[in-house]
C-alpha cells in the first residue's frame, strides 16, 4: 500500500505541493481528482521518483522511497503508465513487452507476457506491429502491459482516457476493470468523471497542491453540490 505524509514538491523552488497527505490500501483504486494545474501530475511523478519532494515521507509497503530515483521506486514495485503513453515507437508490441518483463526481473509477481495478451487480446493481435504503428487505443494498452509487467504493488495512471474516443475509453475501462481482484493499489489521475467513478473506489480531491477532500466514490456521486464546488462540474 501507499502511504503518503505532508509531501512538499515542486519545481524550481516553486511549491506545487504543498503537504499532501493520501493513503492508498492495496486492492484499492483512488480516483485524483482536481482542477488544471492543482498538481495531480505532479504528485504522481513525484511518487513515482521522477521528481524529487523538498520534504516529506513516501511509503510502499512500509518502505521509505521519498527522494529515491525511479528506477528504484520502480524495484520498490511502483509502476507508472504515463500521460501520452510513450511506447518506444520503433519497436514491436512484442519488443515493448519483452524488455519491460526484462526489466522488472528482479520482482517476480504473477505477470507475465502471456497473462498480459490474455488481458488485452488486441495486443496480442498486434505483437508484430511497431509502437508507432499502434491507435491510441492500443497504444494506451501496451503502456499499461509494460506498467503490469513490472508486477507492481501500486499503479499510478495518469489519466488514461486522455486523447481517445469514447468507445475506446470504454474498452480501456473493461481492461483496468479486469484488474480487480489483483491485490493492487492504484492513483487514478482522470478527468473523465464517469471512467473516474466506474474505476475507482475512494475520491481524493486535490486542492492548491493538498487533499482536501476524501470519501468513497458512492458518496461523493451523491453529494453533487460538494462535487460542483470542489471541481467545478455538476
Ligand atoms: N516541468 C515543470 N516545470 C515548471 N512548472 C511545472 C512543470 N510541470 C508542471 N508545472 C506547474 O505545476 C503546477 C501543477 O501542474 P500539474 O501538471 O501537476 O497539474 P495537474 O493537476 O496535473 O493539471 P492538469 O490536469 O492540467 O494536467 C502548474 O502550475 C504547472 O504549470
Amino acid at each position: 500500500m501507499l502511504s503518503v505524509r505532508d509531501l512538499r514538491a515542486g519545481y524550481a523552488g516553486t511549491t506545487v505541493l504543498d503537504g499532501v497527505d493520501l493513503t492508498v490500501p492495496a486492492g484499492t483504486v483512488v480516483a485524483l481528482l482536481g482542477r488544471n494545474g492543482v498538481g495531480k501530475t505532479t504528485f504522481v511523478h513525484t511518487v513515482m521518483g521522477m521528481l524529487k519532494p523538498y520534504s516529506g515521507s513516501i511509503r510502499i509497503d512500509g518502505r521509505e522511497l521519498a527522494g529515491a530515483a525511479a528506477h528504484t521506486v520502480a524495484r520498490g514495485g511502483v509502476a507508472i503508465v504515463p500521460q501520452g503513453r510513450r511506447a518506444f515507437a520503433p519497436l514491436t508490441v512484442e519488443e515493448n513487452l519483452t524488455i519491460a518483463a526484462r526489466a522488472s526481473r528482479g520482482r517476480p509477481g504473477p505477470w507475465t507476457t502471456k497473462r498480459v495478451y490474455e488481458l488485452m487480446p488486441r495486443l496480442a493481435e498486434r505483437r508484430g506491429n511497431r509502437g508507432d504503428q499502434l491507435s491510441g487505443g492500443e497504444q494506451q494498452m501496451l503502456a499499461i502491459g509494460r506498467a503490469l509487467l513490472r508486477n507492481p504493488r501500486l499503479l499510478l495512471l495518469d489519466e488514461p482516457s486522455d486523447g481517445l474516443a469514447p468507445a475506446v475509453v470504454d474498452l480501456i475501462a473493461g481492461v483496468l476493470e479486469g484488474l480487480r481482484g489483483e491485490g493492487i493499489a492504484a492513483v487514478l489521475v482522470e478527468q473523465d468523471l464517469h471512467l473516474a467513478f466506474r474505476l475507482a473506489d475512494e475520491v481524493a480531491v486535490m486542492q492548491k497542491g493538498r487533499i482536501v477532500h476524501r470519501s468513497s466514490t458512492a458518496d461523493f456521486r451523491q453529494d453533487r453540490r460538494r462535487a460542483h464546488s470542489l471541481l467545478g462540474v455538476g
